[in-house]
C-alpha cells in the first residue's frame, strides 16, 4: 500500500486555499497510484485558528469545504484534519473520506493547553478510538498531542490499530524533532504498532511548523524521515503493516534548524500578510546585519530596502561596514542623516528641557527619529518594517518604545544575543554575507559617545545564562546564585526582566525558536508586585 504524507503549508483562515492544496495533493497522489493521503492537524482551517473558531460563518465555510473534498476522493482515501461541530460542542477532528463518503471521524482526545497551546478554550475532548480498515490493514487515527500521552494511542491499539496515522501541527523549537522521535518511540513500545506522522509546515505569527514528517515501524525504527521546513508530498510504502525502508533526510544541526526556522517564519509572515517586501534600519551592528541576512534568504534581494541613518555618534566604520554588506548583496540601500530632524526636536523641547543634562531622553529621541523615518517609508511604499532586537534585549527592556521597537515583525525576538553571534558565523560559512568586522566589534547602541552595551548590561554570556534560567527554566534567584552566578548580576537582571513586561507587550510579534519565548507561552502580569528577591532578605 502507498500512503501520501501531505506535508503542506496551510494558511490560517484560508479555507479555500487550503482545500485547493489538499485537492492538489489528492490529484498528485492518484497519479502516483497512492491509496491514501494523510494531512496535518486542522489542515482545512490552518493551525491555530484561535477565536475564528467562535464564528458560525467560519464553520459554514469548513462544512462547504468538506463537501468539496468529498468530491475529490473517488478511488482514494483522504484523512483530513478539520474543526467539527456536533451536539453543541466543537472538536478538533479528523475525517476519513473515501469515494465521496465520510467513513469515520476521529475527535482528538488529549487537548494541549500548555506553552503556546490553548485548545481547551475551544474544543471538547473526544473519548473514542477511530480505527478503519483498508487493504487488510487496520489504521488508527490520532491527532498530535494524543501521542504525547499514553491514553489515546492505547485506545487505538485496543481497538485493533496496526498502523497509527498521526495528524500534527507540532511547532518548532530547538531540538523538537528528537523529542517527537522519542515520544513516538515510547508509544510504539507500549502498543506495538507502526506510526506514520504527518506534520504541518510554515510560519503562523510567532509559530513555525517545521514539517519533518516521518514513519517508524513497530520496532521503533525510523524507516523514513522527510525534510524539515519544506512543503511537499512524501510517499510511504507499507509492506503489510510495516513501513518499508526509505529516504532518511539528515537531521539539521541546531544552528541550521534555527536559521531555517527564522527564514521560514519571516517569509511566511510577509507572504501570508501580503507585503511587497521589508524595510530595516541597518546600523553596522550585528543584529541588523543578521536580520538583513535572514531577510535576503527569506525574500530575495529585490524585496528588501536597508536604510542607514547615521548620527553624530555613528562611527565611520558603521557606515563603511553597512555599505560593504549591501554592496555585496545588491539590496536597495539609502542613507538618511537623522541630525537635522533630531536637532529640530531638541529645538522644540529646548525651553521645556532648560537646565537638564543630556541623558537617556536624548538617546531615545535618536532611536525615535529613526523609527519615524522607517515608518514613513513603510507607509509610502508599503514594505513592512522589520525590527532587529534580540531576546536578550527584549528580556531586559534594552530597546526604545516607538524607536528601534517601531515595526511589524521582530525577526530575532526569541534569539539570545550569544546565539545571534553563532548564527552569523553559521550563515557566513555557507557564503560570506556579514562583514567579519561587524561580528568582531563590541556591540554598541551608538546613541552617545564611546557607548558599548556592556556599560549598562553584564556581558552577554552571563546575561543570556540568567535569562535562560529565569525565563525558560523558572529558576529562583537562590537557584541561580547557588549555581555560581554573581548575586548582584542575578538580582539586577531579574529586576530588569520583571520591569520590562510592559515593553514586551508592545513589541512586534516574532518567531519562536526556544522552548519558551516571550509570547503566548509566557504570560506575565504587567502590574506585578511579586518580588522574587524577597526570600533572600
Ligand atoms: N510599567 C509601565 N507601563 C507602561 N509604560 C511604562 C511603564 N514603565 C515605563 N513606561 C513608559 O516607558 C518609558 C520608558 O521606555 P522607553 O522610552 O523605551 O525608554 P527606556 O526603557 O527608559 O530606555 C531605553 C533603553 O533601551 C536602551 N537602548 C535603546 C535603543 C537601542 C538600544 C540597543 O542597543 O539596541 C538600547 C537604552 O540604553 C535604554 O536602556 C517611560 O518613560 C514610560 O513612559
Ligand atoms: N545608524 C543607524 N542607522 C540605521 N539604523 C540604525 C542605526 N542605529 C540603530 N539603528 C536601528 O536600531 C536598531 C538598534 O540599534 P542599536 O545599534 O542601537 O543596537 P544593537 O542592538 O547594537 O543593534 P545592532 O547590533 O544592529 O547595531 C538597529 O539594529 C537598527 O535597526
Ligand atoms: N498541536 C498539538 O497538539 C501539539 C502538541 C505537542 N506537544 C507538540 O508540540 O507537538
Amino acid at each position: 500500500m502507498k500512503i501520501a504524507l501531505a506535508q503542506f503549508n496551510a494558511c490560517v483562515g484560508d479555507i479555500a486555499g487550503n482545500t485547493a492544496k489538499i485537492i492538489d495533493a489528492l490529484t498528485e497522489a492518484k497519479l502516483e497510484r497512492a491509496d491514501m493521503v494523510l494531512t496535518p492537524e486542522l489542515a482545512l482551517s490552518g493551525y491555530p485558528p484561535e477565536d475564528l473558531l467562535f464564528r458560525e460563518d467560519f464553520h459554514l465555510q469548513i462544512d462547504a469545504a468538506l463537501v468539496e473534498l468529498k468530491c475529490a476522493t473517488k478511488g482514494i482515501t483522504l484523512v483530513v484534519g478539520h474543526p467539527a461541530e456536533a451536539d453543541g460542542h466543537l472538536y478538533n477532528a479528523a475525517s476519513v473520506i473515501r469515494d465521496g463518503k465520510v467513513i469515520a471521524t476521529y475527535r482528538k482526545q488529549s487537548l494541549p493547553n500548555h506553552t503556546v497551546f490553548d485548545e481547551v478554550r475551544y474544543f471538547t475532548a473526544g473519548t473514542d478510538a477511530c480505527v478503519f480498515e483498508q487493504g487488510g490493514v487496520k489504521f488508527g487515527v490520532n491527532i498530535c498531542a494524543d501521542v504525547w500521552h499514553d491514553a489515546a494511542p492505547y485506545c487505538a491499539a485496543d481497538a485493533g490499530a496496526e498502523v497509527l496515522l498521526v495528524l500534527n501541527a507540532s511547532p518548532f523549537h530547538i531540538d523538537k524533532l528528537s523529542e517527537r522521535h522519542a515520544v513516538v518511540r515510547e508509544r510504539i513500545a507500549e502498543n506495538n504498532f507502526a506510526v506514520l506522522y504527518c506534520n504541518l509546515v510554515g510560519g503562523q505569527d510567532e509559530l513555525v511548523f517545521d514539517g519533518g514528517s516521518f514513519a517508524m515501524d513497530a520496532n521503533g525504527k525510523l524507516t523514513q524521515q522527510c525534510p524539515a521546513m519544506v512543503e511537499d508530498v512524501y510517499y510511504v510504502m507499507l509492506d503489510g503493516v510495516s513501513p518499508t525502508a526509505s529516504t532518511i533526510a539528515p537531521e539539521l544541526s541546531m544552528h541550521a534548524s534555527v536559521y531555517q526556522a527564522l527564514v521560514l517564519g519571516l517569509r511566511d509572515y510577509v507572504r501570508k500578510n501580503g507585503f511587497p517586501g521589508v524595510l530595516l534600519g541597518l546600523s553596522g551592528g550585528i543584529d541588523s546585519a543578521l536580520t538583513l541576512a535572514i531577510a535576503v534568504d527569506a525574500l530575495g534581494v529585490d524585496k528588501i530596502h536597508a536604510v542607514m541613518m547615521p548620527s553624530e555618534f555613528t562611527a565611520d566604520i558603521s557606515v563603511t561596514d553597512s555599505r560593504e554588506m549591501v554592496a555585496g548583496l545588491g539590496v536597495e540601500y539609502s542613507e538618511l542623516a537623522i541630525n537635522p530632524v533630531y536637532q529640530q526636536f531638541l529645538e522644540s523641547l529646548k525651553a521645556s528641557f532648560a537646565g537638564k543634562p543630556f541623558d537617556l531622553t536624548e538617546e531615545n529621541l535618536q532611536a525615535r527619529v529613526r523609527g519615524t523615518l522607517l515608518m514613513a517609508l513603510s507607509n509610502k511604499f508599503g514594505k513592512l518594517v522589520i525590527t532587529t532586537g534580540n531576546k536578550s534585549e527584549m528580556a531586559v527592556g534594552y530597546a526604545t518604545l516607538y524607536g528601534d521597537m517601531a515595526g511589524g515583525f521582530a525577526v530575532l525576538r526569541d534569539v539570545p544575543k550569544t546565539l545571534v553571534y553563532q548564527l552569523s558565523e553559521y550563515r557566513n560559512q555557507i557564503s560570506p554575507i556579514i562583514p567579519q568586522r561587524i561580528i568582531d566589534r563590541p556591540p554598541s547602541a551608538e546613541l552617545r559617545p564611546d557607548q558599548t552595551d556592556q556599560d549598562s548590561l553584564p556581558e552577554y554570556a552571563i546575561l543570556d545564562t540568567i535569562i535562560e534560567r529565569y525565563v525558560e527554566q523558572d529558576d529562583s534567584i537562590a537557584d541561580m546564585i547557588a549555581a555560581g552566578l554573581d548575586a548582584n548580576d542575578v538580582i539586577r537582571v531579574v529586576r530588569m526582566i520583571d520591569r520590562s513586561e510592559y515593553k514586551r507587550r508592545q513589541a512586534a510579534v516574532g518567531t519562536r525558536i526556544t522552548s519558551r519565548a516571550f509570547g503566548k507561552d509566557r504570560r506575565y502580569p504587567i502590574t506585578n508586585r511579586f518580588n522574587p528577591d524577597r526570600m533572600m532578605k
